[in-house]
This record gives C-alpha cells, sequence and structure tokens, in this order.
C-alpha cells in the first residue's frame, strides 16, 4: 500500500497558516474528543472477565487504542523522569543500545516509531546527523509537544533534522521502502494489533535494512518476571501513584504478560517478511531487543519460515546476577528517598483519590460538556524592538491586567509607565489589502492598538529608611467602570496610585473646576465622588474610626491627594492622578486586589495586608499582620493575595510555604483566623532542600465562577476545590524538565523567579509561562490541547541561549531569599552543566482576555497575542 510521501504531509495539512508554536502535527488525529476518551476510560469493557488482580484488570481496561492515546498523555509530563528514577539512568544506555543496532548512519532517512518524547529520536538525529532525516511517530499530542519543546531547548544543529509526525503505528502514513532504519522503544507492547504493526514496520523499511525494536523482556524464566512485577508493585506503582497515575503504570505488568516472549518476536518479525530476526535480552534479561533486518532483495509477500524452538536454559549464574540486582536496585532506590508506601496504604490513598475525583466532578456547578481543542495562533505582535534597536532594562514588562471587558489592556514596565491599549474588533481595522496579507483566518478576536502613556511612578527616596524605592510597576488593577471612565489602580514597592485615563475632551482649564462632575449611581467611582472633600468619607462607610491613619502627621492630604496632576499623554488621552495611597507599607508590595463592592481594595506586602477605601487614601486598614515579634521567628511570607470575585467579605492569600488562607472579614478586624487553608500535604513528603522554595506560590487566581483557585509555584500549576483543604484537586507540571536542574538554577537565582498565572472565561483553561520564552496552557478536562506549549515568538524555532546562566535579580524579595538559605551550603554547580532552556527569556506575566480566548503574554518589552 503505497501512501503519499511524507515530505509534503509532514507540514501541516489541516489549517494553512503555520502554527506559532514548534509543534509540527501533520495528521488528522485518530483521537476523538475528550468527553469521548473518558467515557471509554471510565467503562470497562463489558466483554472482559472479571479479574482480582488490579494489574490484570488495568491492562484489560486500558484495551483499545483511545484509551492507551488519553494513558500515554496523562503519563506523558512525568514518563521520562520516572524511567530516569527507576532505573537509576539504565534507560538511556538501552536506548543506545537500540539505535546502534538499528544501524542508522550519517545522511539516513529514519524513523522512530512510537517516539514518545524522543529519546530514541535525539540519539537517531546525532546519528544521521544534519545531512540525514528522522521522523518520529507517535498517535498522542502531549508526549509530541513535549518532545518538540525538548527539540527546541537543545542546541545541537543535527536536531533540526527532525520531524515530529501525529499518526497511527498501525497504518503509517509513509510510502513503501522508505526508510533506511527504524527504531521502536517501549511502543510495540502497547500496539493492539502487533502483527499488523510489524507488517507496517516491514512495509516501510527499504530492502537491506533494520528495525530495533526495545522493549521489556517476556522472559521465559519466572524468576526474571518475577522481578520485573516486583518491581512495578513496589517501585513503579507506589512512584506513579504520587502523581495519581497508579493505574496507568498498574497497567504495565499485564502489558509485558500479555506481550510476545523473545522468540515470538523473532517469529512475528520473521512471518511479517524479514529475513534475519534476533532477539537479544538485555539488563539481566528484564529488557529485550529485537534486531529485524529485511532481506536486500524486495519481498511482495511475507516469507514464512519454519519456527525455531527451544528457550536458552536458565542458568544458575543468571540467577545469582539477579539476586545482586534486586539488592543494589533495593537500596538504590533506598538513597534516593523514594519512599514506598505498604500496599494498604497505596489502595487508601488511590480509593480517596477516586472519590475526590468523583466528588469534584459530582459538585460541579453545572456539567458542561468538555469543551473542544483549541487550536492557538499567533494574532498579534506589539512593542517588538526593530531591527538593531537595543533594549533597555527599564523597557521590561512588569505587569500587565485586561480591563473587565477586554476593552484594553494595561501595560507597566520597570521605569515606572503604564502603556494602555484599546482592542478593537479586527474587521474594523486596516485596509483590505492589509487585512489579506495577515496569515490568520478572519474572526472576530480584539486587536489592540496603542492609545496612551504616562508616567505613573518615578524613583523616590525614603529617608527615613535610607532606602531607594524604585519605579517599576509591581501590579496594575482595572477599577469597575460605572461610566465610560477608565480608572486603575497600579503600585512599586510602596505607594499605590489610582488613575484616571479620558479623552483629551476636556479643556485644560476644567481641570481646576471639580464641580463639572459625571453624576452616577455608584458615588464611588463617578467623578464626584472623587472629587468631593474629605467631609463625606466619614459617613460613607461605618468603619471610618477603625480605619488606621497611615499617614504622617506632617504631610498635608492635598498635596498628597494630588488630584489635579494632570500628565499630557498624547493628542487624545489625558490621565490624572486621582489618589495616592502611601505610607501603608514597610515591606515590598506584592498584590493589590479590587473588592467585587467595587469600594474597596486590599494591598499586600511580605507581611501585611491592608484594606483601602478607594476614596480615602490617607488611612487603611490593616487585617492581616504576619510580623513576628522577633523577626528570627519569621517561617513564611505573603506573596500573593486576592479578593473572591463576588463575595465581598472574602479574600485569599498565599505564601512562600506553599499555604494559600482563605479569610472571612466578616469574622473579626483582624483576619488572624482563617477560614480554610490549602495545603499540598504531597509537599511535605518530598522534603529536599529546594523543597520549600520551589513550593513558594507566586500567584493565585479566582476563576469567575470563585468556586476554586488556581495557584503558582516554581514548577506546577495547581487547581483548588475551597472545599478541599489537603490537596489540590489537579497539579499541572510547567517545567518538569527542570527538576534535575534546581541547583543550577538556585545557583542563577531562577529558582526565584515568580510566574504568573491566568484563566479563561469560563475557567476551565489555564496558562502560565516558563523559560526561553514558552508559556503552557493547560485543560482542567484534559483532552489533546491540555499542556500544549507555546512560545512567544515570531520565529518559534530559533536556536536558544543554551549556555546562558544570568545572574537573574530573583523576585522574591531579598530578605524571603536570605531566609531560604539560611544554614545550607549550597555546593557551586559544575560548570559544564547546561540547563536547557534560556533563563534571560522568561515568560512571568500572562493574562487571558476576561471574555475570548486570547492570551497575551510579556516578553521583555514586547507583547504576544495568542487567539484561539
Ligand atoms: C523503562 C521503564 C519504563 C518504560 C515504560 C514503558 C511502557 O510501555 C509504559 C507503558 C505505560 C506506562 C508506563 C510505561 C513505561 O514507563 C522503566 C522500567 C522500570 C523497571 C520496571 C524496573 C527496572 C529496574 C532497573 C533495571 C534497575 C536498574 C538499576 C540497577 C541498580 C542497576
Ligand atoms: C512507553 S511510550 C515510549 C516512548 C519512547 N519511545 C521511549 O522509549 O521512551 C509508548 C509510546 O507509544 C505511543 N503509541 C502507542 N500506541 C500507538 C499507536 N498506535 N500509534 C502511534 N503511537 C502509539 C504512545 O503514545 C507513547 O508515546
Amino acid at each position: 500500500m503505497a501512501v503519499a510521501a511524507p515530505s509534503s504531509t509532514l507540514s501541516r495539512t489541516t489549517s494553512p497558516p503555520p502554527p506559532p508554536f514548534p509543534l509540527l502535527l501533520s495528521l488528522s488525529s485518530s483521537s476523538s474528543s475528550g468527553a469521548r476518551r473518558r467515557r471509554l476510560r471510565s467503562s470497562p469493557s463489558p466483554s472482559s472477565p472479571p479479574s482480582s488482580s488490579s494489574s490484570w484488570a488495568s491492562s484489560r481496561r486500558i484495551r483499545c487504542s483511545l484509551d492507551r492515546q488519553t494513558l500515554f498523555s496523562r503519563i506523558a509530563p512525568i514518563y521520562d523522569n520516572l524511567n530516569d528514577v527507576l532505573t537509576l539512568g539504565q534507560h538511556r544506555i538501552w536506548k543506545r543500545m537500540a539505535v546502534s543496532w538499528s544501524d542508522a548512519k550519517m545522511g539516513d532517512r529514519v524513523l522512530d516509531l512510537c517516539c514518545g518524547s524522543g529519546d530514541l529520536t535525539f540519539l537517531l538525529s546525532q546519528k544521521v546527523g544534519t545531512d540525514g532525516e528522522v521522523i518520529a511517530l507517535d498517535f498522542s499530542r502531549v508526549p509530541l509537544s513535549i518532545a518538540s519543546t525538548r527539540q527546541e531547548q537543545y542546541w545541537k544543529a543535527c536536531y533540526k533534522n527532525i520531524k515530529w509526525v501525529e499518526g497511527d503505528a498501525l497504518d503509517l502514513p509513509f510510502m513503501d521502502c522508505y526508510f533506511d532504519a527504524i527504531t521502536v522503544g517501549y511502543g510495540l507492547r502497547n500496539l493492539v494489533d502487533k502483527p499488523k504493526a510489524m507488517q507496517e514496520i516491514f512495509r516501510v523499511l527499504k530492502p537491506g535494512s533494520r528495525a530495533s525494536i526495545l522493549d521489556f523482556n517476556k522472559s521465559s524464566s519466572t524468576f526474571i518476571s518475577s522481578f520485573q512485577n516486583w518491581a512495578i508493585d513496589n517501585a513503579v506503582v507506589p512512584l506513579a501513584s504520587r502523581y495519581g497515575l497508579a493505574e496507568e503504570y498498574e497497567y504495565l505488568k499485564g502489558s509485558i504478560a500479555e506481550f510476545l516472549t523473545g522468540k515470538e518476536l523473532e517469529n512475528l518479525a520473521k512471518h511479517a517478511g524479514f529475513s534475519e530476526a534476533k532477539h537479544y535480552e538485555i539488563a539481566g534479561g528484564l529488557m529485550g531487543n529485537l534486531v529485524a533486518t529485511r532481506d536486500k532483495q524486495v519481498h511482495c509477500a511475507p516469507k514464512k519460515k519454519k519456527q525455531k524452538n527451544k528457550t536458552k536454559t536458565k542458568t544458575k549464574s543468571r540467577e545469582l546476577f539477579i539476586y545482586l540486582f534486586i539488592s543494589l536496585y533495593s537500596e538504590a532506590l533506598h538513597r534516593s528517598r523514594l519512599r514506598i508506601e505498604k500496599a494498604s496504604d497505596r489502595e487508601k490513598r488511590f480509593r480517596r483519590r477516586r472519590r475526590r475525583r468523583r466528588f469534584s466532578a459530582m459538585s460541579s456547578p453545572a456539567p458542561a460538556p468538555a469543551p473542544g481543542a483549541l487550536e492557538w495562533k499567533l494574532s498579534q505582535v506589539l512593542g517588538e524592538p526593530l531591527p538593531g534597536e537595543k533594549l533597555e532594562d527599564g523597557d521590561t514588562i512588569s505587569a500587565m491586567e485586561f480591563d473587565c471587558r477586554g476593552n484594553y489592556l494595561a501595560v507597566g514596565d520597570y521605569r515606572g509607565r503604564i502603556i494602555l491599549f484599546e482592542g478593537t474588533e479586527r474587521d474594523h481595522l486596516g485596509s483590505r489589502n492589509e487585512l489579506e496579507s495577515r496569515d490568520y483566518p478572519a474572526t472576530a478576536r480584539p486587536i489592540y492598538t496603542y492609545k496612551t502613556e504616562f508616567q505613573s511612578h518615578e524613583l523616590e527616596f525614603d529617608y527615613l529608611n535610607s532606602l531607594e524605592i524604585g519605579e517599576k510597576i509591581n501590579k496594575l488593577r482595572w477599577c469597575a467602570q460605572p461610566n465610560s471612565s477608565l480608572f486603575i489602580l497600579s503600585t512599586n514597592d510602596r505607594t499605590i496610585k489610582l488613575w484616571k485615563a479620558s479623552e483629551n475632551k476636556l479643556k485644560k482649564d476644567k481641570e481646576a473646576k471639580p464641580s463639572l462632575c459625571i453624576p452616577s449611581e455608584n458615588a464611588l467611582l463617578a467623578e464626584k465622588s472623587f472629587l468631593v472633600g474629605e467631609a463625606e468619607r466619614v459617613t460613607r462607610n461605618g468603619y471610618y474610626l477603625e480605619w488606621r491613619n497611615k499617614k504622617p502627621r506632617n504631610t498635608s492630604p492635598t498635596s498628597e491627594e494630588g488630584p489635579e496632576k494632570v500628565v499630557d499623554i498624547g493628542d487624545t488621552t489625558t490621565a490624572k492622578c486621582r489618589r495616592i495611597y502611601s505610607h501603608a507599607h514597610d515591606y515590598n508590595i506584592n498584590s493589590i486586589s479590587n473588592n467585587s463592592d467595587g469600594e474597596t481594595f486590599i494591598s499586600a506586602d511580605d507581611l501585611r495586608i491592608n484594606l483601602w477605601n478607594l476614596e480615602i487614601s490617607n488611612q487603611c486598614f490593616n487585617i492581616i499582620d504576619m510580623k513576628p515579634f522577633d523577626m528570627e521567628d519569621l517561617v513564611e511570607v505573603i506573596t500573593s493575595a486576592e479578593f473572591h470575585p463576588s463575595y465581598c467579605n472574602l479574600l485569599a492569600y498565599s505564601s512562600s510555604r506553599g499555604f494559600i488562607r482563605l479569610v472571612d472579614l466578616r469574622q473579626s478586624a483582624v483576619c488572624d483566623q482563617n477560614v480554610r487553608i490549602l495545603r499540598d500535604r504531597e509537599n511535605k513528603k518530598s522534603g529536599t532542600f529546594f523543597s520549600e522554595i520551589i513550593s513558594s506560590i507566586s500567584d493565585i487566581k479566582f476563576p469567575k465562577d470563585g468556586r476554586y483557585i488556581l495557584s503558582r509555584d516554581y514548577m506546577n500549576l495547581k487547581m483548588w476545590d475551597l472545599h478541599m483543604e489537603s490537596s489540590p484537586i489537579a497539579t499541572f507540571n510547567v517545567h518538569e524538565y527542570l527538576r534535575s536542574k534546581l541547583l543550577e538554577l538556585y545557583s542563577a537565582d531562577s529558582v526565584f523567579d515568580k510566574f504568573g498565572c491566568c484563566i479563561s472565561k469560563d475557567g476551565r483553561r489555564f496558562a502560565s509561562g516558563s523559560y526561553s520564552n514558552n508559556f503552557r496552557v493547560f485543560s482542567r478536562d484534559g483532552g489533546p490541547d491540555d499542556g500544549i506549549t507555546l512560545q512567544a515568538s515570531r520565529n518559534p524555532n530559533r536556536t536558544p541561549h543554551i549556555n546562558s546562566l544570568p545572574k537573574a535579580a530573583g523576585l522574591l524579595t531579598s530578605f524571603a531569599r536570605g531566609l531560604s538559605r539560611r544554614g545550607h551550603d549550597i555546593p557551586s554547580p559544575d560548570n559544564n552543566e547546561e540547563i536547557p532552556c534560556d533563563l534571560k527569556s522568561k515568560l512571568t506575566h500572562l493574562a487571558w482576555h476576561p471574555t475570548t480566548n486570547l492570551i497575551v503574554c510579556a516578553a521583555k518589552s514586547s507583547l504576544y497575542m495568542y487567539y484561539a
């Protein structure tokens, strides 16, 4: 069966514009919707006989291709790391052997079948060099996207010769006799129709070429199979269960039992037409590699050969080796502090997890159908430097926020400026030619244009404390818009300001006439309210007397209010500073958040949270104070705070220990009682030096429904259910591949980088940034677009600067950093150690449009917008 040559099919066949991310998914997916897959997964096959063994049961449940696709998507994020830990790195040697047996040479065109995240692919790529070509095929998108991300992060020129193809091993989209070599690593055993797969491998292989197939060895020795089962039960599954993937790894045992022995594999290959087939046992017989060679002569029909049977006799020496091996392995696992729980505990935990999953599914507000997969495309790039233009640090974007309708986007930078962009329906923009020249289809997504820019904060000096206060904008928050006025709060380390931006219809002299006001039902944000005097404040809310006066006595309120300070910012728009909320924080302000009541907001620094009334700038109410009597006793700092989106009495704040506390303002004036403390008990268990640092939460966000909280720590995004305190309902690894590089990241200060996160309108998808200008989009419901990686770049395939280990300014306060380091002696990293990503290019700021699927991310001074 001849199919079109792949060269044309390897680039996208579905839609004309290339994707902004590097994944080359060529073939229409054999998958159907996530919902269908979940249905298939959750209902065991009616034909399955009941079985007492869970591995058999899971292997039987995971029967068809769709189930397996889900399985491999689920395990993909931890697959590589787990293999490294479980085999103590040995699997890399086995993979090298497999590639070497394939006989791939410089300049060859080779196929890595069931490539997963690409371990064998990258080895093949080095073998065939830049003149060669590697095609890596897999039917699951998640491992493919991990693979293509790895490709980008590695720097070897030859890796450019790899093409990632989404396709089915049982129906290969390649011509007959197309490849010089084929490798399959842990793939064949997972295919539902092994004879068909072997025939396909034979068909696309050139005469005289080899297939090298690495997998678990289904040994005829009961000793070896017992060890395999022991290792799976006692190391593999317990470890996988820590990631909620016990069932997926239990499948391994059954799949080995149902696999073919070495002899059977040799026969299978010969039936498919291979002239030679030899199975080699490796790793003491735990693994095996089949090497099948196609005869130089082209055979139209598979050759049938007499079977040779007689398996090798087991020898005493091999058993001895295995005994040795077991003890070595157990010790090694023990040393790497893998806590292997007792089977009973494991079982209990697994059941609990399942109950939790059911609970969260049942108690979700509305059983909305799983959304279809989103395909992200580059929409717009703003602020890219011109060729040759030198970027200054001050131009780097430090804060970003859409207004509640998505009509405006505010961006703050290190120089204290705020830039406003206005969104317009794309169709209203530009000439026809201009629209036609764009490489994206017409949609009604908004296109943003520069509206105005103004200086919000300036460098100051705090003489009292001999401290320079930088002008960098830490956070921006739009206020409710009762009329067409645009109010925005901005903060640097110490001072919050309220700005009003308006079209420049008013003449300058009007600024001196505050009586010209816009009446509004919401007096607080109406013009009048901002311009009236202090008198009205006393009675506006009953708590006036409780408000703490933070202003130094010698400061006159009028000079501070600065309501008439006008910054001329261009022809059409003016920004006026309406309030200055200062002198309330002794540490750096990390968050501001508006209350849904439209009247109040909070500001948080490392140790305190203050509640403000928008209208009153000279007082605030300190609602949380974590400062211990003796600073030596300090164990935790506040990292982020956010009001609940609809309950004005509730707010959440996160800490450097990875806790999220929910407090109720109605309970007491000082919120020292928590309504909830959300903490991931799993964090505690992995008590390494770094676990404390990386569990610090850098950002929290409520989805609109307010039922959940999304948090970002250094490695993960976590989705929490407010009703479940002991663990998040889901954890999404953002850059798990960096876990083994924490020491180097620590030395580069990068481990203190604070990544933000953002949520879609429906709360089902969320995104967060990483290094090399990558960001990842996850879906609460799984599905093919879950965990997709995009790169904020016009040219996502450019070679990253690998060896750049900048002394990145950790954004956690130096105070907190000192605290984390105290008492630990960290050896300096090996200079040759490479971190597989560009640490200088980090995407810490992302925002999701409030009404449509449009994500904006800030890469240095540029904005990259993606829509789906
Ligand atoms: C290579 C391993 C797993 C690959 C793998 C393959 C699959 O088909 C899967 C399907 C579904 C889920 C997961 C997988 C999957 O992970 C790891 C295998 C670990 C072995 C069971 C244990 C091996 C012990 C080592 C040989 C010990 C080496 C150390 C010694 C001290 C020298
Ligand atoms: C255990 S992983 C092996 C990954 C990689 N080769 C390695 O050695 O690490 C098996 C891979 O086979 C893929 N796979 C399973 N069935 C497939 C099929 N019918 N067609 C293509 N890929 C398939 C899975 O998606 C998964 O990525």
